[in-house]
């Protein structure tokens, strides 16, 4: 595949180009275009004033920035969203203000998420009778342990005064 593949991109007025914020960096860095108040839980879904057009065989993934994350608890509702190759659309981010108390004021032109390209395959799905056998078989949902002799840890403030 060619490095860097080239993406052609239309930006909205005073919208930015995704741009890489560290070379190799594998995310590029998308703003909002409006401000943005996420009351405690409230989600809102936002523009980014980008539109792209990927090629097909490939997909881009839009990623919470895990800094916005650890300090103010901002996510993204349908975290990674994808973006198909045919979208010719104003890429869009679903935040969500996951801190319980605090509210987020995030201003126009604020990196709030981060597009990620990759190749992707579209496969056949062959329906059979049996499927082959594999070492893992049916076993899933930490059937190979990891959360310590006496399973996870929980903490629950349920029945608390
Ligand atoms: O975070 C996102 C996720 C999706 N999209 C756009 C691009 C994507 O190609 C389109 C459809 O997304 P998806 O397939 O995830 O949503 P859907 O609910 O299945 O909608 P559709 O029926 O249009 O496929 O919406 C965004 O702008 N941001
Ligand atoms: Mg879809």
């Amino acid at each position: 595949m060619p490095n860097p593949l080239e993406i052609p991109v239309t930006l909205a007025q005073g919208a930015v180009l995704p741009a890489y914020a560290l070379p190799g960096d594998a995310g590029a860095d998308l703003v909002v275009t409006e401000d943005v108040e996420l009351a405690p839980h409230q989600r809102a879904l936002v523009g980014t004033g980008v539109a792209v057009a990927i090629p097909e065989g490939y997909a881009g993934f839009v990623h919470p920035r895990s800094g916005l994350a650890h300090r103010l608890g901002l996510g993204m509702v349908n975290a990674p969203g994808t973006i198909d190759a045919g979208y010719r659309g104003e890429i869009k981010v679903n935040l969500v203000n996951t801190d319980p108390v605090t509210t987020i004021r995030l201003r126009r032109g604020d990196r709030v998420a981060q597009l990620v390209v990759q190749p992707v395959v579209q496969v056949v799905f062959a329906p059979v009778a049996d499927l082959p056998a594999s070492t893992r078989g049916t076993a899933g949902h930490g059937s190979t342990g990891g959360h310590g002799p006496d399973g996870p840890t929980t903490t629950t403030t349920e029945g608390q005064a």
